[in-house]
């Protein structure tokens, strides 16, 4: 029988009948709150900050608040299975860890602390070009675990190519290439701290030890710090590529490929036109484009438009189990989970992503279950009602 994520709920209750409680609530209404009192100012608003007046981060809150699930009842939905499969590969949840850059500012054990909490619940990790260490290094303590890898494309093809090919060779799969982020937007919060991870070395790992980057260097990264990060910003940010490119993507890859960050329909379609095998919709968090629209309200049309014949993946704002199942519903075949792995890693590292996750999955499986469906392929909008 496929594992019963619901069954965390019966673990933590048999905790408190041996007197303890978990290291930290998983709330989505006090999680962030609770990382803040941990984290560094600089690293809490790094991660929580959204783009501009933050307009884009509520509205992913409320593009969710605004359907509702409606229960079915008598649908024998006691056992469940929550597998899904996704470039043939079968995951045991349609849940993976998003690309989440620089985490040794929140945790010094960073992505690999993530990358071992994910392993041990067979949940892909998306690694991040932006990443505090190597790809080896992640893969590594990975383990078994599935592994992606998310590419900050840039503007050097070589380098490129170098970065891909480590990671194939290290064992990741599919690969998820970032559109949104060709350069950072206003960020408030960062601003106001004058605080850009990146400039202290901070998620430049990846480049750093790239022989392709390296060669491009006056001096060594370990002789000459500032002259490494100052070619890491020429490289990676402020890029120009256009569609035409991404055939390039296509020689250098050969595994499935997903574009992140599409918001209309349009681009779904260039996506399929391109020979994408994915996307994901996503606004990054809000912290792109301030004054976009919630990342939910993308979904249904992009999914109608191009969900069979590309796997559509979402993510910008998933909080609950609900919010998992309202998204299914809508379109996607799977979500990313972003800041609130963050927080728990913060807060309790390794432990805390698992705790985290296992929570996130317990609430979705059940919530699948009360709501009437055994299985995520049974989710359609027939499951919601829109306020
Ligand atoms: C601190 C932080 C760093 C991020 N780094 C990356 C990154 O390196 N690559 C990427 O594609 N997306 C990155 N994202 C965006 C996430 O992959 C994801 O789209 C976003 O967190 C979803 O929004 P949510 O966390 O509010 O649900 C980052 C997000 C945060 C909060
Ligand atoms: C090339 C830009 C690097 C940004 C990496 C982190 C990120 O995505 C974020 O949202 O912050």
């Amino acid at each position: 029988m496929a594992e019963r994520f619901g069954g965390y709920q019966n673990e933590i209750y048999l905790q408190g009948l041996a007197g303890t409680t978990p290291a930290f609530s998983t709330d989505p209404t006090t999680l962030d709150g609770a990382a803040s009192g941990v984290l560094t100012p600089e690293a809490y608003g790094y991660v929580a900050g959204g783009a501009g007046s933050g307009a884009t981060m509520h509205a992913n809150r409320e593009a969710f608040d605004r359907w509702k699930i409606v229960p079915r009842m008598l649908t024998g939905a006691t056992e469940r299975d929550l597998s899904t499969t996704l470039f043939g590969a079968t995951l045991p949840v349609p849940v993976l860890l998003a690309p989440i850059g620089v985490q040794t500012i929140v945790h010094p054990e960073g992505e690999l602390a993530t990358a071992r909490a994910a392993a041990a619940l067979g949940v892909p990790m998306i690694l991040s070009t932006a990443s505090a260490h190597t790809i080896e290094e992640v893969a590594e303590a990975g383990g078994d675990g599935p592994r992606w890898f998310q590419l900050y494309w840039p503007s050097d093809d070589e380098v490129c190519a170098s970065i891909l090919a480590r990671a194939r060779a290290a064992g990741y799969s599919t690969l998820v290439v970032t559109l949104d982020t060709w350069t950072l937007a206003w960020r408030p919060q960062d601003l106001d701290r004058a605080y850009l991870p990146f400039l202290k070395g901070e998620g430049t790992a990846i480049p750093l030890s790239d022989p392709a980057f390296r060669a491009r260097l006056p001096r060594p990264p370990e002789e000459d710090l500032p002259s490494a990060i100052l070619q890491w910003v020429g490289m990676f940010t402020g890029t120009d590529h256009t569609w035409e490119q991404l055939p390039l993507i296509r020689k250098l890859w050969d595994g499935p490929i997903l574009l992140k960050g599409i918001q209309h329909v349009d681009d779904a379609r260039r996506a399929v036109a391109a020979g994408m095998d994915g996307i994901v919709v996503s606004n990054h968090g809000g912290r792109q484009v301030d004054g976009a629209l919630g990342a939910l309200d993308a979904l249904p049309g992009i999914a109608q438009a191009v969900g069979e014949k590309i796997e559509v993946l979402f993510d910008s704002g998933v909080r609950t189990g609900a919010d998992v199942l309202k998204a299914l519903a809508l379109g996607a075949k799977a979500v990313l989970l972003g800041r609130p792995f963050v927080y728990g890693l913060g807060l309790a590292g390794e432990e805390g992503v698992r705790h985290v996750l296992r929570s996130l999955l317990a609430d979705f499986d059940l919530t699948l279950g009360l709501s009437g469906h055994r299985r995520p392929a049974e989710l359609s909008p027939a499951a919601l009602h829109r306020d």
